[in-house]
């Protein structure tokens, strides 16, 4: 294959053509063959469950009527058996090898300031670079099947000024257990006081025996590769900017508008509330697509009574807002990349959902910003913010490039996106008071998105813009 006609840096040449990119580092991984033979990341990994923490939720922004009720405490015991969650538990001693559960230290160390020109300071005639880039229909896999070993100058990343910044500080990542919550008031009670504190502080949680099996994130991240790792005159087929097609491939779907140009590539498709019927999806992945969706719906009902208790609102006020109406599932694909101090897997921004389920591989590149500092995660955040009024965070993320690749990640974002709504939101008015009045003017999900879009990532916050 063939790399589009771009510069690999305005002061390196061409790009270069060379046999190999990194090899991923698969030393104490269990590596599974994939369905062409090659090493795939199933992470089958007995002990230590690699996709248990592989979910992130991020509280984002809400909306529905009517919804089925689960995890209340005192509901009939029929109701309750069909809401217990946990379908499996994670012995005591692999959380224990994980990380302390509820303490789980990460010291900051990685200098992960960028080393590039950045874009504005360049001189050249980005847009035609960017065009021929797009024109590929390849996004960045094709570059890389290209075997390109210098990075393309329309990737560069401006330097985050003010956040380069590393330490060694611990921090606490708050991990959530919804074993039991269903039954046993005080492990709810307590739950919910974590998801509080967790929202206010950090902006994000990460949930265990959540209910969804290991082995349907396994396939849901088996899924996306084979749709990424596929031929890419197949792949083609769906490359589209066009927003109203049911299914989107591209890459950077702020490519023209974005401050930067990010190293990957994604899918995006609307699962609710009009489930898309097979044939419209991607043969490579369309069953698991319809099978995840439903999980996390569930997933996120839950969520959203939980969100809604944290809130000291009625446990169904999320959910009638209809947070659950909509579910928009974007899958990504991070190509290794030869040179991952010039650019970004993705640039800094926040979600523009009510709350984000994402589900990540085991490659890593998930950065919070918390105190002014970046800070790995394992798994990672979102957004609750215009309905709260501030109360929960919607924290800043990004992802950084790396030569291990390809990472791949799902993130769900329950929105109806640019679906025609009327439906106004703001702050919660049970949440707003003479003494703490709205810090957001009202606006629905559709003007919201077509605001986030319009941005893209790396810009500043499209939340800030509504502010009062
Ligand atoms: O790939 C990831 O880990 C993060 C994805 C993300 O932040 C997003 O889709 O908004
Ligand atoms: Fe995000």
């Amino acid at each position: 294959m063939t790399a589009p006609n771009l510069n690999a840096s305005a002061d390196e040449g061409n790009v270069d053509m060379v046999d190999k990119l990194p090899e991923r580092d698969e030393s104490d991984q269990n590596m599974t063959p994939g369905m062409d033979g090659s090493h795939t990341n199933a992470w089958k990994t007995d002990n230590l469950r690699q996709t248990w923490n592989q979910k992130m939720i991020t509280p984002g922004f809400y909306t529905r009527e009517g919804e089925e009720e689960y995890f209340d405490p005192g509901e009939n015991s029929e109701d309750e058996a069909d809401d217990s969650i946990p379908s499996y538990t994670i012995p005591a001693e692999n959380l224990q090898r994980m990380a302390n559960p509820y303490r789980c230290a990460l010291v900051i160390k990685k200098d992960t300031s960028i080393k590039a020109t950045p874009p504005n300071q360049q001189n050249f005639d980005r847009t035609i670079e960017l065009k021929a880039f797009d024109e590929s229909k390849t996004g960045v896999k094709g570059l890389v099947d290209a075997k390109i070993t210098k990075v393309p100058r329309i990737f560069f990343s401006p330097p985050d000024h003010g956040f380069e910044k590393t330490s060694e500080i611990e921090f606490s990542i708050p991990i959530l257990d919804l074993d039991s919550i269903g039954k046993d008031l005080n492990r709810r009670k307590d739950v919910v006081d974590r998801i509080r504190d967790a929202s206010g502080t950090w902006g994000f949680f990460q949930v265990m025996n959540h209910g969804i099996d290991v082995e349907v994130m396994d396939e849901m991240l088996e899924g996306v590769r084979r749709f990424y790792e596929q031929d890419s005159e197949v792949k083609k087929e769906w490359y589209t900017r066009d927003g109203s097609k049911t299914v989107v491939y591209n890459s950077n779907f702020d490519l023209y508008n974005g401050a930067s140009t990010n190293w990957r590539d994604t899918v995006y498709c609307s699962m609710a509330p009009k489930v898309p019927s097979p044939d419209e999806l991607p043969e490579a992945c369309r069953d698991i697509m319809i099978e995840y969706s439903k999980h996390v719906m569930k997933l996120g009902r839950v969520l959203f009574k939980l969100l809604s208790e944290a809130l000291d609102l009625d446990p169904s006020h999320l959910n009638e807002m209809g947070c659950c109406d909509g579910l928009g599932i974007l899958y990504h694909y991070y190509p290794a990349c030869p040179e991952p101090e010039k650019t970004l897997g993705a640039s800094k921004h926040s979600d523009y959902d009510f709350l984000t389920v994402l589900l990540q591989d085991n490659i890593g590149g998930l950065q919070i910003l918390y105190q002014n500092q970046w800070i790995d995660i394992p798994p990672v955040p979102g957004a609750l913010v215009l309905i709260s009024n501030d109360k929960f965070k919607s924290s800043q993320h990004r992802v950084l490039a790396n030569s291990k690749g390809p990472r791949v990640s799902v993130a769900c974002f329950f929105t109806t996106g640019l679906m025609p709504t009327s439906k106004i939101y703001g702050p919660i008015k049970e949440l707003i008071s003479e003494e703490n009045p709205p810090k957001y003017r009202e606006t629905t999900v559709r003007e919201y998105s077509l605001h986030y879009n319009a941005k893209g990532l790396g810009n500043s916050s499209a939340l800030l813009d509504f502010k009062i």
